[in-house]
């Protein structure tokens, strides 16, 4: 029995091709009435582990369920979960209003759901140009249009800013968040933080396939620790006094300076005048979020530097250990300056310097009809909580017969 929830739960989730573990003993859960982040580096495991949940993959071991029911139980699931794992695979020469009018028909919708849902992506213009001659943008958009079509409770959606320009990314942002608030649940994978955190409240970062990080954003946020950047006479004198006082944590920066994490500025600076350092600089220095994903996931692709230089920080050794929420990592590593993150803007304000036309096209993309969100705010919205998995479904899920892709009810499955 569906429990009606909206929960996804993934419980102890691993995934062996061959040799390579892709997935290893995964467990999250995501709550329904917010956006959940699932990030990671190329290759650690998003795909593999959305498509288990979308029963494209059978697990090697473990478990993943929507609604209390493993996807495969669903009945009509393209009316339960919306999937997009690759905006690719429409028929070329077909047109997107009858590309979504032949998976309307699939899961018994009326045609009149394509236009509707055509609308609400921004296509209402293009319903009659072939998909062959989309853009990337716009096919994520039609990859997005056919898993809405079944007016589903939940979202699954892999990568879908990719190939999406920064007016399509504050469309997508909003879009999602609208969509979250009237209680449903929407669970999308990035390699890039920056690219969704304005998006998320809820993260599941995981690296090599496993679990590295899982909770709230703001958590994780609150996970940042600040270091101490002090400019002393004498670093290895200040690094002896402070290694005395039990201040361990200290590392040489590479412009001579010595970065001290665990200790005040007061601390270090009476430190250093009672050794007789003198100090010709010193300030607080916080770690952005970008910083600590890059040290929650590093070391997955620890790349050879080049000509013999030093490798970017960051890139060492990974975490031994997962880290549970709530509990920081500790320190962390520079890194080189990251992508910044997408200057969006508020819907319903125009971009700076954007021609009126296409702010106009984005307005429409940036507002869902009236009726759509009236249905969606009377939804009921549940409070965002990470709660302990659940124990496993009564029954056990019935495997598919093999690691088969299978068109979902959901539109723009593999
Ligand atoms: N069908 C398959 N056969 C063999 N190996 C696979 C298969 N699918 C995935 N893998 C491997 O499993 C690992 C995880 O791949 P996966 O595509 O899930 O990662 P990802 O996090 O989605 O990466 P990206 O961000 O690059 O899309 C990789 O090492 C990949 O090569």
């Amino acid at each position: 029995m569906q429990d009606g929830s909206g929960r996804i739960v993934v419980q102890n989730l691993t995934k062996h091709f061959g040799q390579v573990a892709a997935v290893q003993n995964l467990s999250f859960n995501v709550e329904p009435g917010s956006v959940t982040g699932f990030l990671g580096p190329n290759g650690s495991g998003k795909t593999t582990t959305l498509r288990m949940l979308l029963g494209l993959v059978r697990p090697t071991s473990g478990w993943s369920t929507i609604n209390g029911q493993p996807f495969e139980r669903l009945g009509n699931p393209g009316r339960i979960v919306g999937g997009v794992l690759e905006a690719q695979g429409f028929h070329p020469g077909r047109t997107a209003r009858d590309h979504l009018r032949v998976y309307a028909a699939a899961m018994g919708v009326a045609d009149q759901r394509a236009d509707d849902v055509l609308n609400l992506v921004g296509l209402g213009a293009a319903g009659n140009r072939a998909a062959g001659g989309f853009s990337l943008g716009m096919k994520q958009r039609l990859a997005l249009a056919t898993a809405l079509l079944g007016d589903p409770q939940v979202l699954v959606l892999d990568e879908p800013a990719n190939g999406l320009d920064p007016e399509g990314i504050a469309w997508l942002r909003s879009f999602l968040k609208a969509f979250a608030q009237s209680g449903r649940t929407v669970l999308i994978s990035s390699h890039l933080l920056a690219e969704v955190e304005q998006t998320i409240d809820q993260v599941v970062i995981i690296s090599r396939g496993q679990t590295m990080f899982y909770g709230p954003l703001d958590e994780l946020r609150k996970s940042q620790q600040s270091r101490v950047i002090v400019a002393p006479a004498d670093p290895q004198k200040l690094a002896v006094a402070l290694q005395e006082a039990r201040i361990t944590n200290v590392s040489p920066t590479p412009d001579g300076k010595l970065a001290i994490v665990g200790a005040t500025i007061q601390q270090v600076g009476d430190i250093a005048a009672q050794a007789g350092v003198a100090l010709y600089g010193v300030h607080e220095e916080k770690a952005d979020l970008e910083q600590l994903f890059f040290r929650l996931t590093s070391g997955q692709y620890a790349g050879q530097a080049p000509y013999g230089q030093a490798p970017p920080p960051g890139w060492g050794a990974p975490p031994q250990q997962g880290y549970a929420p709530g509990t920081p990592p500790g320190g962390y590593q520079q890194v080189p300056p990251g992508y910044a993150p997408q200057q969006g803007y508020a819907p319903g304000t125009p971009p700076g310097g954007a021609p009126q036309q296409q702010w106009q096209q984005q307005a429409q993309w940036a507002q869902p009809p009236a009726q759509e969100q009236q249905a969606w705010s009377q939804q009921p919205s549940g409070p965002l909580q990470v709660q302990p998995a659940p124990p496993p479904p009564p029954q056990d899920p019935t495997p598919p017969s093999g690691d088969q892709s299978t068109p979902g009810a959901g539109g723009g499955h593999q």
